[in-house]
């Protein structure tokens, strides 16, 4: 498999380079203290993984482990072109948008005795019981619905031929690492490499590959299989809802001409300069965020190593983008239709 630089030496690159997207040194220091006593809060731990999203699996088993690995297979592309005409799923008598209508739809499959999580049965799925099992509320159908065909008859053949059928067997083989279960993603299933080549350059965001072994983690409560003793090594995931965040708190920056082209709703390729200048900029302006955080606690004497990391810092500016859409309508998010993100 060819070799890329990795996702964080990527971004160290993209930034330094990067034309129409700055990162503020400033404004990321500024962040870091207005999260510094948040940071040591309950929610801003692993623990807020199950504690405050109802719909992620309560368990820590084979089958949770396996919940996780469908979902973060398809874990891309939900945004709509209109605002008022979107994908929505109604589970247990509540509507969800976005990522949780994802999972609505798997957990409702599982109610209805459809084994979705099991690599036996999407690995042989039809575009129609796809289509059944992710069929919307409204008349706005789930984006690329064939790709995420594809992608779950690819990745239940691997797991069947290559992992006994269950994602915890490449969990197991990666010996409590999170880089070398990483790689195992990367090598094994193809839908995951989220590469891009920069100034002549080749660049990773491995986006899903880094938040598949990040929801290993949390749904295993960082023990067992899921203890993975370099999970610092990760970096944030880049999708489409993290810049827009970081931009809204001032860390980041876009030109006036990249902010015109979002404003009027500019499809992107994945690829294209702009998108990949969001994408490693948003990687490098986290891990700033992270650096000033640890430093922060360092001269208070408190070695928060094992609570402050990107993939709990990541989490928290989720959630606070899903909690906070109203206040970020000013920021556009960039739009590009693929299946990494
Ligand atoms: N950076 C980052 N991106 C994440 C997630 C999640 C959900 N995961 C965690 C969330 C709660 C649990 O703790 C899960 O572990 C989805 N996404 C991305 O967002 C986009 C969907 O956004 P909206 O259209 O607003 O639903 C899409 O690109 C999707 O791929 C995350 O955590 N971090």
């Amino acid at each position: 498999m060819e070799v890329f630089p990795s996702p964080l030496e990527s971004a160290k690159f993209i930034a330094e380079h990067s034309k129409d997207v700055s990162v503020d040194e400033e404004g990321a220091r500024r962040v870091a203290e207005s999260l510094f006593d948040k940071a040591s809060a309950a929610e801003f731990g692993l623990a807020g993984w199950k504690s405050l999203h109802e719909l992620n699996p309560r368990a820590a088993d084979k089958e949770a482990v396996d919940w996780v690995f469908l979902v973060d297979t398809l874990n891309f592309s939900f945004w709509s072109e209109q605002e008022d005409r979107k994908y929505l799923v109604k589970y247990k008598d509540k509507t969800y948008s976005g990522y949780w209508s994802l999972c609505a739809a798997v957990n409702r499959a599982l109610d209805d005795g459809i084994p979705i999580t099991s690599a036996s049965y999407f690995a042989t799925m039809t575009l129609d019981q796809v289509r059944h099992v992710f069929r919307s509320d409204t008349e706005v159908p789930l984006p690329l619905i064939e790709e995420r065909h594809r992608v779950l008859n690819e990745s239940g053949i691997v797991l069947l031929e290559k992992f006994g059928g269950s994602f915890l067997t490449c969990v197991k083989m990666s010996e409590k690492n999170a880089q070398k279960l990483l790689h195992l993603v990367l090598e094994n299933f193809p839908s995951y490499r989220d590469e891009a080549v920069f100034e002549k350059k080749k660049v990773s965001f491995y986006k899903r590959a880094q938040i598949l072994v990040a929801d290993t983690w949390s749904v295993l409560e960082g023990k067992g299989d899921g203890s993975f003793d370099d999970i610092s090594s990760l970096t944030i995931f880049a999708d489409y809802r993290i810049p827009q965040v970081l931009v809204h708190l001032k860390a980041m920056k876009y030109s006036e001409e990249l902010m015109k082209k979002l404003h009027e709703g500019t499809l992107f390729q994945s690829g294209d300069k702009e998108e990949v200048e969001i994408r490693g900029c948003s990687i490098w302006c986290c891990a700033l965020i992270c650096k000033h955080l640890q430093e922060l606690y360092q001269k208070k004497g408190q070695d928060m190593q094992e609570k402050i990391n990107a993939v709990l810092l990541d989490y928290y500016l989720w959630d606070y983008a899903r909690d906070h859409r109203e206040e970020m309508k000013d920021i556009p998010f960039h739009r590009v239709r693929c299946i990494y993100y």
